[in-house]
């Protein structure tokens, strides 16, 4: 493909993606997936072409586009490069006419961005969600002791954590130690939730909001294989990925608990009041991963936030319920904004007697309310509010 021919596919896969974010239809990932399945003359080359100028075109794009080709026009503002590709050419993007529509800069739609300033957010560290991820992976205690055997690629040590750093885009999918589960593919902010947890041998754990398991296999291998540990999500599908993760990890005391929504409380009757540990690893806005999924800027409303936040105060509750006198609540969204942080642990500290918060000191994080706060810009990992809190004795 040429370079101009490149552009137009970008715009074209573009034009996907928007659609898919107005009507919460797939994400940009898989629909790029797509339209290179669609298209087989697209070499290696060619995919690696498109991939970035579509995901360029996303990050530069505050609200969203009005159209693939405003996205592109928007990206080619400050890239003179660029906008010569739009020459007319065979397969290329037609020429640039006067007045044509250019999508908007900026952080994320404009009511999103109020509501991270009024989160006491900063330009930079706004700015920061937008820049890409290295990939993090934390080293399995479970399969590994000592040193870890020689890697494809050397990866640096993330200092606090037992875990090893790698540039953007290593397959290490692909690596024997994956497939061994000597190593595990986790945001070293994940690592730093699955710490502030505190879980040891012999305990008795909940993983309230399991999903597919990256916590859960990090808690198993803080408890050394020993103790109770439930991994409970609604979602069947991600949960089913749990047990051959699990397998793979040597992670052999993870429960798993399909709820159902409304009545969680019910599946998980057995655990009132008995747990030392609860991780509430909350369904949230996602602010704090748009270093890989920025087009989830574009997909969230006010009103779905709204939801997400009454969801969280009730997962909140039913998680206190379970942890025993003297245990704790690990409360954690992956999100910027207080509505779904600082706020819900305000409030429920404000509703309820016989809590205290006590987060731990941790490796990454500065405080920020009863708990702390990650940021990309700060921090070098995803963009995270965790708390602990504990209940008395
Ligand atoms: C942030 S994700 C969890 C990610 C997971 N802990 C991990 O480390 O991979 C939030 C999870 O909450 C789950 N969830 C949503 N509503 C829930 C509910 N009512 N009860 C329990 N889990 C729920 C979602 O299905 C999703 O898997």
């Amino acid at each position: 493909m040429t370079p101009a021919a490149r552009i137009q596919a970008s715009i074209e896969v573009l034009d996907r993606i928007i659609e898919a974010a107005r009507h919460q239809g797939p994400p940009a990932d898989r629909l790029i997936a797509q339209w290179f399945k669609d298209h087989r003359f697209a070499g290696s080359k060619d995919k690696r072409a498109i991939r970035e100028h579509v995901y360029d075109a996303i990050r530069a794009c505050g609200p969203v586009p009005q159209s693939g080709r405003a996205a592109m026009l928007g990206l080619a503002e400050d890239n003179a490069e660029l906008k010569a590709l739009f020459d007319g050419s065979n397969y290329g993007p037609a020429a640039i006419q006067p007045d044509e529509t250019v999508a908007d800069d900026g952080i994320a739609p404009d009511w999103l961005e109020d509501r991270l300033i009024a989160s006491g957010v900063s330009q930079e560290e706004a700015e920061s969600l937008l820049t890409r991820a290295p990939l993090d992976t934390r080293i399995n205690r479970l399969k590994v002791d000592g040193a870890l055997g020689d890697l494809p690629e050397a990866g640096g040590p993330i200092e606090g954590l037992d875990a090893l750093r790698f540039p953007m885009g290593t397959r290490v999918e692909d690596w024997d130690a994956y497939a061994l589960g000597l190593i595990e593919v986790q945001d070293a902010g994940s690592q730093t939730a699955c710490l502030a947890v505190g879980a040891a041998p012999g305990d008795t754990v909940v993983d309230l909001c399991a999903g597919g398991g990256g916590k859960t296999l990090a808690l198993a291998a803080a408890m050394q294989n020993s103790g109770t540990l439930i991994a409970a999500d609604t979602d069947k599908r991600r949960l089913s990925q749990l047990a051959p993760r699990a397998e793979r990890a040597g992670a052999a005391i993870a429960e798993t608990i399909l709820l159902d929504p409304g009545k969680e409380g019910e599946a998980l009757s057995a655990w009132k009041g008995k747990a030392d540990h609860v991780l509430i690893d909350a369904p949230c806005s996602g602010t704090g991963t748009w270093r890989r999924n920025p087009e989830a800027r574009w997909r969230l409303t006010p009103d779905s936030l709204d939801r997400l936040t009454q969801l969280q105060a009730r997962l909140l509750r039913l998680g206190a319920s379970l942890v025993k006198p003297g245990g704790h609540l690990t409360y954690v969204t992956c999100s910027l904004l207080d509505e779904e942080g600082k706020a819900q642990i305000a409030q429920f500290l404000d509703s309820e007697t016989g809590w205290n918060a006590a987060t731990p000191e941790l490796p990454f994080g500065r405080p920020h309310g009863h708990g702390i706060r990650l940021v990309p810009h700060h921090d070098g990992t995803d963009g995270f509010f965790i708390a602990r809190i504990g209940k008395a004795c």
